[in-house]
């Protein structure tokens, strides 16, 4: 496997200095439907993530969030067709033969949890004996410590050790997600993908979830840049706000708008007009829905294809595709994040 050359992934614009874990240039997927028709489900999507960061994918159901993480795990089915690249260190994902995704990849470099936990763990065993298996798999732990060792992967994710005798449907939705979140993390992967991980449960429990993702992300002691990245997809804002440093918003399969988590969700706000009308969505904000529905991702419309929803589109909207430049790819954004008054230099003063 080459490494990512300068040529092949050029750094993104509004990544953070830290060598990125994952490096995603230009990922496209579609799937070939019947009659020759096509689904371009992920069009075009490029980001970077550190170690230590949390970036948020977020848009409405059927953007394109899965497709993308499915392409990364190597997880896509049969008729889709990707293009692009995505770095995770030194390994190209997309061009990755199963045999290596399956064996150095998945679960070992990058942790999966799940969006329906219930769902993912296996319903006729306990959570100790799918630890204990997991551990076994990816660590190599001899026999006689797997208790232990299971034991400690519980604990880690704060799953209680008087609850792993237990199989999955005995198992509270906070805690179904802990064992799923336990396993995840058994690998000790640099990279964690969590697709829609907060699903099903209530406020309280979305905030201890993702609280408590961000608790594995962070690096121990605060070393900069040393724990672990972690790319979570969620249709729920408050969620991405709580736990993320950056965000990406998904429309119809392009990413639209990549910026940081404070000026996204604080002053001066998105930059996009569908991600603006996303946050202006939320109840505890104007609570005004977009109007309008998403296109077909199979029947995608020329030019951007937020236009038909966009009280800010032009002729130019319905005809040229906006490029993400500066992190949002709109040919009429709102203003970007200007310099905080306290940070401009005086007039005639020099470089401090
Ligand atoms: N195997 C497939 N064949 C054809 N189209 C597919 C296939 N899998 C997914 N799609 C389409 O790809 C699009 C993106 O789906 P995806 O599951 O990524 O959405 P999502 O953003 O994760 O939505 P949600 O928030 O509901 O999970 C959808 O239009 C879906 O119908
Ligand atoms: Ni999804």
């Amino acid at each position: 496997m080459t490494e990512p050359s300068e040529s092949a992934a050029p750094p993104e614009p509004s990544a953070p200095a830290a060598r990125p874990v994952l490096s995603v240039r230009d990922l496209s997927v579609r799937f070939r439907m019947r009659g020759g028709r096509h689904v371009a489900a992920v069009t075009g999507a490029s980001f970077d993530l550190a170690p230590g960061q949390c970036l948020a994918l977020v848009g409405e159901s059927g953007c394109g969030k899965s497709v993308l993480a499915s392409a990364l795990l190597g997880l896509l089915p049969g008729n889709a067709q990707t293009a692009g690249t995505a770095y995770l260190d030194g390994t190209e994902l997309l061009t990755a033969s199963e045999r290596e995704l399956s064996r150095s990849v998945r679960g070992r470099r990058i942790g999966l949890v799940p969006q329906s936990p219930a769902a993912h763990l296996t319903p006729v065993r306990t959570v100790r004996a799918q630890l204990e298996e997991t551990v076994r798999e990816l660590t190599g732990t001899p026999k006689h410590a797997l208790r232990a060792a299971a034991e400690q992967a519980a604990a880690r994710a704060a799953f209680p050790a008087d609850h792993l005798d237990r199989h999955p449907h005995e198992l509270s939705g906070g805690l179904a997600q802990r064992a799923a979140t336990a396993l995840a993390l058994v690998g000790d992967a640099p990279l964690l993908l969590a697709d829609e991980p907060t699903t099903g449960l209530d406020r309280d429990l979305v905030d201890r979830t993702v609280d408590e993702l961000r608790r594995h992300i962070d690096a121990p002691g605060d070393t900069a840049g040393a724990g672990r990245a972690l790319l979570m997809i969620t249709h729920d804002l408050a969620a991405a706000e709580r736990i993320a440093d950056r965000v990406a918003v998904m429309y119809a399969g392009r990413i639209v708008e990549l910026a940081g988590a404070a000026d996204f969700f604080g002053t001066p706000g998105p930059r996009h007009p569908y991600a603006r009308g996303l946050l202006d969505a939320l109840p505890d904000r104007a609570f005004t829905p977009i109007p309008g529905m998403p296109p077909e991702l199979g029947d995608l419309p020329p030019g951007c294809a937020f236009a038909a929803r966009c009280d800010r589109a032009t002729d130019r909207c319905t005809t040229a595709v906006p490029a993400l430049t500066d992190g949002t790819a709109c040919h009429h954004p709102a203003a970007p994040p200007e310099t905080p008054a306290h940070q401009v230099a005086p007039e005639g003063a020099g470089r401090a």
